[in-house]
C-alpha cells in the first residue's frame, strides 16, 4: 500500500519547493514531480511539512499533590489534530527513587495508548551511588536526555554539587542534561514573604518568580555544564536575562541550546491580575509569562538562532486541580497547555508577522529539536528513508480556539479566543493519516510507538577533548627545589 501526498509545496528548514512525496509503508520513498500511489492525500494550495516535535510535555504524571488531568491518550490526540507527530514527555522518579522503576511506569501508562510517537526525558531529582548506576542503564533503554530541576524546593530541585555531578555523569554517557532555570531558594523565600503579607492571589506567582531569579540560575547552569565539559538544553527560556546568558555563552563557543514556549512568546503578565481568580490561576506555570519586551527578546532569539526549539511544557491541569491555591498561589499546581495549538499559534503570530520565514517555522517546530535530540533524519526531516510524519499545513484554514472544541480534556484553553490563520489539514504519522480537519474522527490510541534515542558522544567528546588541550597546568618540581616549611 502506498500513499501520495500530492500537489502541496514542500517546506524543510533549508528551503521550499514543489514536489509530492511518495510513501511505502511507515518511510518516505521517494520525493519528485507526478509520483503515484495507491492513495492521494491532497496537499494543493498547502505546505508540506516535516511533523511537529514538541520535546516538553507532561502527561498524567503526579506533581504538587495532584496528577496532570491530559492522559497519553488525550494528549496525544490533541497533539496529532495540531500537526504534531511526535512529543517527548518528562518521566519523574518515584518515592522509591529508582530512573528504571519510573521509566516502566512511564511505559505502562502510554503504551498502546499513545496517538503519535513518543520519546522520554528522565529526571534527576537527587544524587547517589544508584543515581549514578541507573543513568547508563537509563541510556542503554534509549534515553538520551536528564533534565534537572533548579526550582521545587523541597520537592525536586536539586543542588549545585547534585547537578554538577549529573552533568558529569552525563559528558560520560553521552547524554545531554536539560535545566529548568529558576533559582528555588529564592523563589521559597519570596513565596513566603508575600504570603506573610497576606498576598495569597494567583498574581503572587509571578511576583515570586522575577526575570533576575530565571536569569541567575541560567548563568549557573551554564557555568557548572562547562565546569563538567557538557552541552546543555535549557528549557522554557522565558525572559531576556536567560536569553541573554545563553546568547553570551554561545558567543564564547559553547553548546547551549534555549527552548520558549509558544505561551512566552504570545501571552502576556497581565494574565496575572485578571479579577477573575480561575483565569489567572489557569495560567500559573513556571516560570511566569512575561511582558512584552521579554516576548520580543524571545522572538528575536528565534530568528537570530541564539533560540533553537518552541515547545509547549504541556503540563494541563483541571480549574478544579488549580483550586487546590485557593488559599495560596505556591499551592497551585504549576503548568498550561498548548500542545494542540502550538503550531497554529506559532505560525499566526510569527510566519503572518513575518517575524518567521516558513523555513525557519520548521526548523524551530521540528528539524533542530530531531537533530538536538539525535533522532534526526528520522524525525524532523522530510527525506526518502525518513519516517513519514508529514503535516499538510493549511495556510488559509482559519480558526478561533475555543476549549469547547478542542481534543484536549482541559475544561480551558489559555489560547482562548485567540484566532488563527492556518492549521493541519491532515496529519501523518509513520504514513498513517491520523487526522483530517472537518472529519468529525479521533486519531486513534495505539497508533503512537516509542522512540528510542542513541547516546551521541561526539560533542561531549569535542569538548573534551577541547578541554583536556586547554586544561589547567600542573607543574612537577623537584623535592629539592621546593623550600622547606619554617
Ligand atoms: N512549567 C510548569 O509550570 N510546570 C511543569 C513542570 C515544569 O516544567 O517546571
Ligand atoms: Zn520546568
Ligand atoms: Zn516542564
Amino acid at each position: 500500500m502506498t500513499t501520495v501526498v500530492k500537489g502541496g509545496t514542500l517546506v524543510t528548514a533549508d528551503r521550499s519547493y514543489e514536489a509530492d512525496i511518495l510513501i511505502e509503508g511507515e518511510k518516505i520513498a521517494a520525493i519528485g514531480a507526478d509520483l503515484k500511489g495507491d492513495k492521494v492525500v491532497d496537499a494543493s494550495g498547502a505546505y508540506v511539512i516535516p511533523g511537529g516535535i514538541d520535546p516538553h510535555t507532561h502527561l498524567e504524571m503526579p506533581f504538587m499533590g495532584t496528577t496532570t488531568a491530559e492522559t497519553f491518550e488525550s494528549g496525544t490526540a490533541a497533539a496529532a489534530s495540531g500537526g504534531t507527530t511526535m512529543i517527548v514527555d518528562f518521566v519523574l522518579p518515584g518515592p522509591d527513587g529508582s530512573l528504571v522503576n519510573a521509566l516502566r511506569d512511564w511505559h505502562r501508562k502510554a503504551d498502546g495508548r499513545i496517538c503519535i510517537d513518543v520519546g522520554w526525558h528522565v529526571a534527576v531529582t537527587g544524587w547517589n551511588e544508584t543515581i549514578w548506576r541507573e543513568m547508563a542503564e537509563v541510556v542503554k533503554l534509549g534515553v538520551n536526555t536528564f533534565k534537572h530541576f533548579m526550582a521545587y524546593k523541597g520537592a525536586l530541585m536539586v543542588e549545585d554539587d547534585e547537578m554538577y555531578a549529573s552533568f558529569s555523569r552525563c559528558a560520560e554517557l553521552g547524554a545531554l542534561p536539560l535545566v529548568h532555570a529558576e533559582n528555588g531558594d529564592i523563589i521559597a523565600e519570596l513565596q513566603k514573604k508575600f504570603m506573610a503579607q497576606g498576598k495569597t492571589g494567583p498574581e503572587g506567582h509571578a511576583h515570586s518568580r522575577p526575570p533576575e531569579v530565571e536569569g541567575e540560575a541560567t548563568n549557573r547552569a551554564i557555568m557548572i555544564a562547562d565546569a563538567a565539559g557538557v552541552p546543555l538544553y535549557v528549557v522554557h527560556v522565558s525572559c531576556e536575562e536567560a536569553h541573554e546568558a545563553i546568547r553570551r555563552a554561545r558567543q564564547k563557543g559553547m553548546r547551549v541550546w534555549g527552548e520558549p514556549l509558544v505561551q512566552h512568546l504570545t501571552l502576556d503578565e497581565g494574565e496575572y491580575f485578571d479579577k477573575d481568580w480561575d483565569h489567572a490561576a489557569r495560567r500559573v506555570m513556571s516560570p511566569p509569562f512575561r511582558d512584552r519586551k521579554h516576548q520580543d527578546s524571545l522572538w528575536a532569539g528565534l530568528a537570530a538562532g541564539s533560540l533553537q526549539v518552541v515547545a509547549t511544557d504541556h503540563c494541563a491541569f483541571t480549574t478544579a486541580q488549580k483550586r487546590m491555591g485557593l488559599k495560596g498561589f505556591p499551592s497551585i499546581p504549576n503548568g498550561t497547555g498548548g500542545l494542540e495549538d502550538r503550531l497554529a499559534v506559532l505560525w499566526t503570530r510569527g510566519v503572518e508577522t513575518g517575524r518567521l520565514t516558513p523555513e525557519e517555522f520548521v526548523a524551530v517546530t521540528s528539524t533542530n529539536i530531531a537533530r538536538i535530540l539525535n533522532i534526526y533524519p528520522r524525525k524532523g526531516a522530510l527525506v526518502p528513508g525518513a519516517d513519514a510524519d508529514i503535516v499538510v499545513w493549511d495556510p488559509k484554514l482559519k480558526k478561533t480556539i475555543r476549549a469547547a472544541d478542542q481534543l484536549s480534556i482541559i475544561d480551558y484553553n489559555v489560547f482562548e479566543g485567540v484566532e488563527v490563520t492556518a492549521q493541519a489539514r491532515h496529519t501523518i504519522s509513520r504514513g498513517t493519516v491520523v487526522w483530517s480537519h472537518g472529519q468529525n474522527t479521533r486519531p486513534s490510541a495505539g497508533h503512537g510507538i516509542y522512540i528510542p534515542r542513541p547516546a551521541f558522544p561526539a560533542a561531549s567528546k569535542a569538548l573534551s577533548v577541547w578541554k583536556e588541550l586547554n586544561s589547567p597546568r600542573f607543574i612537577h618540581r623537584d623535592p629539592q627545589n621546593i623550600p622547606s616549611g619554617v
